[in-house]
């Protein structure tokens, strides 16, 4: 029920009601007006008939009575009037007229007890009031009744009974009644009239607040509320406007942020804030899924882990995934979970000729989902049974199509795995570039891109990995640190203990800094004693902190060599890309800066680089 029909309903109840209560106070005060006011008239009629019979009697007219009692019945609103003698009276002076004689129960009780009797009754619609009062023998006065009656000080006389009518009062009772009806009707209907102008407008704003509401549920805030007035109702509506347009540019700029980041805008069918929250979680999701498959040893536990959240979070039991080897030839590296298994969804001749593979020769996305037979190489009833579709995606590593991730799912649930394929998308474009890194990573082991001497990554492989590095920085917007070490007074332990134990300290060095940062950080022997640490997603705190640990380390570290034991210090210089400059040669060499002038200053430290020492090195500029 809305607001305004029950203020409605609330205002005819009460003055239904008070109409009710005045009606009936009305009534009742009518009702004891007429009785003590026609009490009152009836005790002074019956006084007046005493005092007249009473003269009567000394005046000797007595037997004229009659006469006087038919002239009483002329005055207006008298009905009824007559006088009964009592037993005592009637022994004295004889039974009377006829007319005197006890008339009724009443009558003859009011005779026998000496008491009044007062009543309404009704005689064919008329309303009378009648009394009953007696006289009562009384010594007092002069003349009294004890000098012509033969009775004593109290006893009952006679009794006149007179009826008066009640239908004028009566009418004017009723007249008062419906002016009273019709005063606080009229009143009342005003009140309800006032009352529904005044609640209309909170009615209305109360009913668009609700359906704005619904809409915002759905993720839609374009919708407004009327301001209808300048009260609290309209600064209510205008409160509700401010917080719908803020909702609005927040969704707003949260979906182009969630665009940018995964390059499709959020889309629910019919609640677009629902989708977004799901693409940010997702967002998250995915970038968490990065920070653990960064710490997995190999690149197959990658895939292993891949597999295992295409299955767990989207029920995903059918993919392949497969990887291009640097002579262009495709290898299946793992089908519906499992391992060594050989090409199940797609033609095997795409393991020997990679074109084949729609994906790996287009280099984008395959949707065999919406376009069903769109790649001849897929093998829709590989596992017989129900028909399948796929969707292939492409990662691209160093610029071309490093691995494919082919995702399989009954024609049935197609539409289903489409509305999933955004998510999905998410965690391949984290997975790629970790992917990449295990890539090469896992090329070193076997390649020059390593020392020999400290299983640490080289110059070379720097200068390889160099493009990638900074492109994900640049995708991610995030810092990359450059931490330049370079040890002590080394040469002095050369010079002092020989060149093996140098290298020992070398190697333990080596072994100091890979365990002093993330799996996911690059630590290269960059010259001879001159080391290098890459700390991916670092800003310049965290970087000056990982630097400071290090040297740390390194100073508390006893280093072991043939005869004995010997302590080192190492000096730091930290350069941040692209923070310090746009580009990676160049903030390396400012690191470089940095490290010099931590020698200077007498070794054993970590320096940030400033803008000023370069302009020192370069006198001036
Ligand atoms: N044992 C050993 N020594 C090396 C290797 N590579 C470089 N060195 C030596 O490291 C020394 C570097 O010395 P310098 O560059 O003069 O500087 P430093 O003695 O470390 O003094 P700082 O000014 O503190 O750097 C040289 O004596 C090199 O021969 C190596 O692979 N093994």
């Amino acid at each position: 029920m809305t607001l305004n029909r029950k203020v409605t309903l609330l205002f005819v109840a009460l003055a239904t009601s008070i109409l009710v209560a005045l009606v009936i106070i009305s009534l009742y005060a009518f009702r004891s007006f007429a009785l003590t006011s026609s009490t009152a008239h009836v005790k002074t009629a019956a006084e007046i008939v005493r005092v007249h019979l009473t003269e009567s009697m000394i005046n000797g007219t007595i037997g004229k009575r009659e006469q006087f009692l038919e002239r009483l019945m002329e005055v207006q609103g008298l009905s009824m009037a007559r006088v009964i003698r009592s037993p005592l009276v009637s022994k004295q002076f004889g039974e009377g007229l006829q007319r005197e004689m006890v008339a009724d129960r009443i009558e003859a009780q009011v005779l026998r007890d000496g008491q009044p009797r007062f009543s309404i009754i009704d005689e064919i619609g008329e309303p009378v009031f009648r009394g009953t009062i007696p006289y009562i023998a009384s010594s007092r006065g002069t003349p009294n009744c004890l000098q012509c009656h033969q009775v004593n000080e109290g006893d009952v006389l006679g009794a006149v009974t007179i009826e008066l009518l009640l239908s004028g009062l009566r009418k004017h009772a009723m007249t008062s009644v419906v002016s009273i009806i019709i005063t606080v009707a009229v009143f009342s209907l005003l009140a309800i009239v006032g009352a529904r102008r005044l609640m209309l407008p909170v009615g209305d704003t109360a009913t668009e607040i609700g359906e704005v509401v619904q809409r915002a549920l759905k993720g839609q805030f374009k919708a407004r509320v009327t301001q209808r007035t300048t009260d609290d109702i309209g600064l209510i509506a205008a409160h509700v406007n401010r917080l719908l347009g803020y909702l609005e540019q927040g969704l707003a700029s949260i979906v182009e942020r969630v665009a940018q980041l995964t390059g499709r805008m959020p889309s629910g069918i019919d609640n677009q804030l629902e989708a977004t929250i799901d693409m940010v979680n997702s967002l998250a999701d995915a970038a968490t899924f990065k920070i653990t498959i960064e710490e997995d040893e190999t690149k197959a536990e990658i895939y292993d882990r891949f597999g295992r959240l295409l299955t767990e979070r989207f029920g995903l039991l059918e993919y392949s995934f497969y990887e291009t080897l640097d002579n262009g030839h495709l290898q299946v590296i793992a089908v519906d979970g499992e391992n060594g298994h050989g090409c199940l969804w797609c033609d095997p001749q795409i393991l020997v000729r990679g074109e084949r593979c729609r994906a790996r020769r287009a280099g984008h996305m395959v949707d065999g989902l919406t376009q069903e037979h769109i790649c001849t190489a897929f093998v829709p009833d590989a596992k017989g049974g129900e028909v399948r579709r796929h969707y292939c995606v492409p990662i691209i590593q160093s610029g071309v199509v490093g691995a494919v991730v082919q995702l399989v799912t009954p024609a049935t649930t197609a539409a289903c795995l489409a509305l999933q394929v955004p998510y999905i998308l998410m965690f391949i474009r984290e997975m790629a570039p970790v992917l990449e890194a295990k890539r090469l990573t896992e090329t070193l082991r076997e390649s020059s891109l390593q020392d020999a001497m400290t299983g640490l990554h080289n110059r070379r492989f720097l200068e390889e990995y160099v493009e990638t590095l900074v492109a994900t920085a640049k995708r991610h917007q995030t810092g990359l640190a450059i931490l330049l070490l370079d040890l002590d007074y080394f040469k002095m332990v050369n010079d002092t203990h020989g060149h093996d134990a140098g290298d020992a300290v070398l190697k333990s060095i080596a072994e100091l800094l890979k365990q002093n940062v993330r799996a996911s950080d690059l630590v290269i022997r960059f010259g001879g004693e001159e080391f290098l640490i890459l700390l991916p997603d670092t800003d310049g705190a965290a970087a000056l902190k990982v630097a400071e640990k290090i040297r740390s380390a390194v100073e508390q570290y006893k280093f072991r060599i043939a005869g004995g034991e010997l302590k080192k210090t190492i000096s730091v210089g930290v350069a941040l890309f692209p923070e310090d400059s746009e580009t990676f040669w160049q903030t390396l060499k400012y690191a470089d800066v940095a490290l010099y002038r931590a020698k200077d200053e007498g070794r054993n430290r970590v320096l940030r680089f400033a803008p000023a020492m370069w302009q020192d090195e370069n006198g001036g500029y």
